[in-house]
């Protein structure tokens, strides 16, 4: 490729990296159009540069460097500003340009307005009927009020049939009475609850004539609309700092004999009627509707902070020179060593197939929303097995990944002023909220086993089980040459994914046979049941990957995919060392890899990862501006260290 197509080449950068990207053999903008779609792509573009030209938005000092309170007032600030000019920036109605607007100018560590926009709107629109949506959801997008999702107990998150919170319904006044009766009842962990929000959507236990009919979802206002002072029967409060995420306010709640109106429930599924009669919904778990918009979008948003990472540690690893492989010649880069490039290049390989992977579970998701305005809940059980799945593994994977990158920088990665730290814990909290891993694994697995038994029937299951009704073609991956292409690949790891769902499935039955409960025996299997989950979601994500660059029309950028798809097959298939062919025909390409995913330097908040290499005179003014380098002596030295040494050094000369 002639170096001026690479549009991130730039006078005056580093020219260890400019090096870099002369070697690129394809367009970085061509490449970011398939990463995010060209749309998006391209408006990520104009955002970044309305941005530009707005020094309001802009950080006032690095994050890293904030208190706690300093964060949340930072993040506050930059909401209200941006409130001024959003509407000139981006299409409010499309989440992911918001989204990049939001990671833009303030960041991944949470922001007051995040649950507003992820759970308490969409919460709204899934559930609420058209004469609440009237009366709430254009107030919400308004922004008139901030509201958050609060489900999440202090003694129960994952088993929400044991949620404690209370909604009993009070015929003679047609009223709801929503209490918190223990202290495990507690709402705790909802996002912006603590000081930000003033409306929440609470999701407690329905109880009418003294029967539990489940957990449904209320609309509790917080806060009073002028003052923003705790509305009565109301306490709530900020948790504490947390691992990162500490821009945001997660909060508890304790509710006492709050009595809300009947309307107050949302009814769009679920309908209680004044004189208390209930009305089931069409499908039991509609009520679960903003968990499963969540999951579906958090694919491309693990994708996006696997991509932060991993560019932050590719450029870094092409400034840092360290040790030599001949002797004779200068010190290398270290990206040149093999262990580095296999430290990395994987994770590189499986941003992209998490890219396309995120891009199909928001399209099926969209997909299932529009069936189900018109009626048909056949599509909900597919989207939450999809969804279950890739949210587990991706959040997973991405987190591993993203501590390679960490790794990759060496001593420096551990510093603030590389950001990993923050991306790690961002990254991480997602194995955890809107499900935790394991758990939603088990989701899946049921799933599983309900495909496996209609094979065992005779039946032929559809869609993305369809591969468990055929014969096992091949026994062993022995058989699997790397060079057959890449159908040959998925034909190996659909049979290895089969092998091991059929192998959980009879050890589930074999337990059930022994007379085990099917609780009992369903425990004992959840281990195999899980390898099953998270094979059969490796193979999605490898097929949607395969399928994604077969439609690739630009041949340089076809070529790259292909290197990376080949690269992911091998390693997820084989998952270690078996790709040096590959490892060397994506070192030339690396720099432009991660340059392709576009990432500002406003964005990144990484002093390793500068788009322009200028990595040590930046670290050592990130290091002048500690708050700590104010003082030549720090107050606290003078109050203990000192006076311990000098009475240490008058004790020893006596
Ligand atoms: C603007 C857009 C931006 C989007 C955001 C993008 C990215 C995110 C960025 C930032 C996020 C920032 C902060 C994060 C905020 C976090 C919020 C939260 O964490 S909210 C709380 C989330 N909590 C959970 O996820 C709880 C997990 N637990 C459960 O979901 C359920 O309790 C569980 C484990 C599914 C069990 O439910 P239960 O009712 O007991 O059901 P069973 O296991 O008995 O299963 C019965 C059948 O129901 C099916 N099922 C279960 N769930 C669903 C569902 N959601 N949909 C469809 N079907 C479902 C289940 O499979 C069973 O089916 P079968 O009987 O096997 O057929
Ligand atoms: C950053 C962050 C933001 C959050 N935001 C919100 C929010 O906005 N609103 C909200 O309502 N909540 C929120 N949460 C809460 C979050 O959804 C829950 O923490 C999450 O669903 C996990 O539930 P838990 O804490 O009860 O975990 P537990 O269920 O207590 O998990 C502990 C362990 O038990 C295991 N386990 C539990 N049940 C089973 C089972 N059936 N089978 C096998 N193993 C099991 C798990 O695998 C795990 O290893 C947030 C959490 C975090 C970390």
């Amino acid at each position: 490729m002639s170096a001026h197509l690479n549009a991130a080449l730039r006078e005056g950068d580093n020219p260890e990296l400019t090096e870099e990207r002369r070697k690129a053999t394809f367009d970085t903008r061509k490449l970011a159009d398939e990463f995010f779609g060209s749309h998006l792509a391209r408006r990520r573009r104009e955002i970044a540069k309305a941005i530009d030209a707005i020094p309001e938005l802009h950080d006032t000092k690095p994050l890293p460097f904030m208190t706690r309170e300093e964060k949340v007032e930072e993040a506050a600030r930059k909401v209200f500003t941006l409130s001024k000019h959003i509407t000139d920036i981006v299409d409010l109605s499309n989440n992911r340009e918001t989204q990049s607007l939001n990671e833009m100018v303030i960041g991944i560590e949470g922001m007051p307005i995040s649950l507003h926009f992820a759970m308490f709107i969409p919460a709204l629109q899934g559930q609420a009927d058209d004469e609440q949506k009237r009366e709430w959801l254009d107030r919400a997008i308004r922004m008139e009020i901030i509201g958050t999702y609060a489900q999440t107990e202090l003694g129960h998150g994952t088993n929400l049939r044991m949620l404690e919170t209370t909604a009993t319904y009070d015929k003679q006044n047609k009223e709801f009475i929503l209490n918190s009766p223990t202290l495990t009842s507690l709402k705790w962990w909802p996002g912006n609850m603590g000081k930000s929000c003033n409306y929440a959507i609470v999701v407690a236990n329905l109880i009418i004539d003294d029967k539990l009919l489940g957990p449904h979802s209320f609309m509790v206002q917080l806060r009073d609309e002028n003052s923003h002072e705790t509305m009565p029967n109301i306490q709530i409060g900020d948790i504490g700092p947390k691992m990162a995420y500490n821009s945001s306010d997660n909060g508890f709640l304790k509710l006492s004999n709050l009595r809300i109106p009947r309307r107050n429930m949302l009814m769009k599924h679920a309908k209680v009627q004044e004189d208390g009669t209930y009305k089931k919904p069409p499908h039991e778990k509609l009520a679960y509707s903003a968990m499963v918009h969540v999951r579906s979008h958090m694919i491309t948003q693990h994708a996006m902070l696997l991509a932060y990472a991993l560019s932050i540690s590719t450029r870094y690893s092409c400034i840092r020179r360290q040790g030599y492989i001949d002797p004779k010649k200068d010190e290398v880069k270290v990206i040149e060593y093999q262990t580095q490039q296999h430290r990395l290049f994987p994770h590189i390989a499986r941003a992209y197939a998490f890219a396309f992977a995120g891009t199909e579970s928001i399209r099926k998701f969209e997909i299932m929303k529009r069936s189900l305005e018109a009626g048909n809940i056949e599509l909900i059980a597919d989207l939450h097995a999809l969804t279950s799945g890739l949210k587990a593994v991706v959040t997973y994977l991405a987190g591993q990944g993203i501590e390679q990158a960490r790794q990759a920088c060496g001593g420096h990665g551990y510093s603030m002023a590389s950001y990993m730290g923050e991306i790690y814990g961002v990254g991480i909290a997602g194995c955890t909220y809107e499900g935790e891993n394991l758990v939603m694994m088990q989701q899946l697995g049921r799933y599983l086993i309900k495909a496996v038994k209609s094979v065992k029937e005779g039946k032929k299951p559809t869609g993305y089980v369809a591969y468990l009704a055929h014969a096992g073609q091949r026994h062993s991956l022995i058989d699997c040459r790397p060079n057959e292409g890449y159908a040959e690949h998925i034909r190996a790891f659909e049979h290895i994914a089969r092998r091991q769902t059929f192998r959980a499935a009879e050890r589930l039955q074999k337990y059930e046979n022994s007379g085990l409960s099917t609780e009992q025996a369903w425990n004992n299997c959840t281990v195999e049941l899980n390898r099953a989950s998270r094979l059969h979601t490796r193979l999605f994500i490898a097929c949607n990957f395969y399928e994604r660059v077969l439609d690739v029309e630009d041949m340089a950028v076809r070529e790259v995919l292909e290197d990376l798809l080949h690269l992911h097959l091998n390693y997820e298939l084989i998952d270690i060392a078996s790709y040096a062919l590959e490892a060397k025909k994506i070192r030339p390409n690396a720099v432009s890899l991660v340059d392709s995913w576009e990432i500002t330097d406003r964005e990144h908040r990484s002093v390793l990862g500068r788009r322009d290499g200028h990595v040590y005179e930046n670290l050592f003014k990130w290091a002048k501006s500690s708050d700590l380098n104010q003082n030549d002596v720090l107050p606290s030295h003078k109050k203990h260290l000192l006076p311990m040494m000098l009475n240490a050094r008058k004790q020893s000369k006596l």
